[in-house]
């Protein structure tokens, strides 16, 4: 080792460095870009109109991202880049505005909602899940963001449809220790242009009687559920390689017998980056 090999690099040959990386990015962005509208091209040759965002392939990018990723770049910072990114894309092939959840804190909605969508997009606020599900529906190819709670007022999925809207991702994504924008949500949009290859299916099922504890264990999770007087409407996440006649078995084991059992969309299901999130959830402890 010489000498002068320790000595830190100067600042000025640093920000000449940076220089020089900078403009590599720009111009792979306006180069990336470029290439959007040649997408758009092709998938409007192929007949595809309406919603053009293909969701699964953004599961794939940030999933690349993540294996990638090493060194002291926070990995919100990769995947809120990305996000800005993919929805720039997005915005050039067509474009869509985000309808949001007016019933869920205003703060964490514009958190989550511009976290993974950046600014570009339009923002209209609906009074309720139910709103942001008519304004998608009636939309070419809006998005809307509903939150996710645990046990919910309004049985909004309800009004989810195959010619509606219906559910196309789950966020957060990346399930990291102490992220920002951590409020568990849905993505609505009408269908899909194309077929997407989602790994996790969501179905609104309705039962009367009680809430089961154990579903979980039957490999269906309860992502959402309403009480009434009639019994249960619950929101099922279900790994798609399950066929509806297996769903209802998986019920019946768990205590449950769905008189009603519809596909409302799906999603491919967010990474658990450090690996330790509770999945477990527990309606009966919800339930009080
Ligand atoms: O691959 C596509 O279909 C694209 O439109 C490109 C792209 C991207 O920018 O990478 C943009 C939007 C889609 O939701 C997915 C990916």
């Amino acid at each position: 080792m010489t000498k002068t090999s320790n000595r830190p690099a100067s600042l000025d040959g640093l920000r000449l460095r940076i220089d020089e990386i900078d403009a590599q990015l720009h111009e792979l962005l306006m180069e990336r870009a470029q290439i959007s509208t040649g997408i758009a091209a092709a998938k409007r040759a192929a007949g595809m109109d309406g919603v053009l965002i293909r969701p699964d392939r953004e599961a794939e990018l940030l999933r690349q991202l993540v294996e990638r990723h090493e060194g002291v770049l926070p990995l919100i910072t990769i995947e809120h880049i990305w996000r800005t990114i993919i929805t720039a894309s997005a915005q050039i092939q067509g474009g869509f505005r985000l309808h949001l959840d007016g019933s869920a804190d205003l703060a964490d909605m514009l958190d989550l909602a511009r976290l993974n969508y950046g600014f570009e997009p339009e923002i209209l606020a609906g009074n309720d899940a139910a709103d942001v599900v008519g304004a998608v529906a009636a939309s070419a190819g809006d998005l809307g963001l509903v939150a996710l709670e645990d046990r919910s007022e309004l049985p909004w999925w309800r009004g989810l449809s195959a010619d509606g809207a219906q559910i196309i991702a789950r966020l957060p994504f990346l399930i990291l220790d102490g992220r920002p924008g951590d409020m568990p949500a849905l993505v609505l949009s009408r269908a899909l242009s194309e077929d997407v290859q989602c790994d996790t299916k969501v179905y609104d099922a309705r039962w009367s009687g009680v809430l089961p504890g154990d579903l979980m264990s039957h490999g269906v999770e309860v992502i959402s559920f309403h009480r009434s007087a009639s019994g249960v409407d619950a929101l099922l996440a279900v790994t798609a390689e399950l066929s509806e006649e297996e769903i209802l078995k998986a019920c019946e084991e768990a205590g449950a017998e769905p008189d009603v059992l519809r596909n409302v969309g799906g999603y491919s299901a967010p990474i658990d980056v450090e690996g330790d999130a509770d999945d477990d959830f527990e309606p009966a402890a919800a339930e009080g």
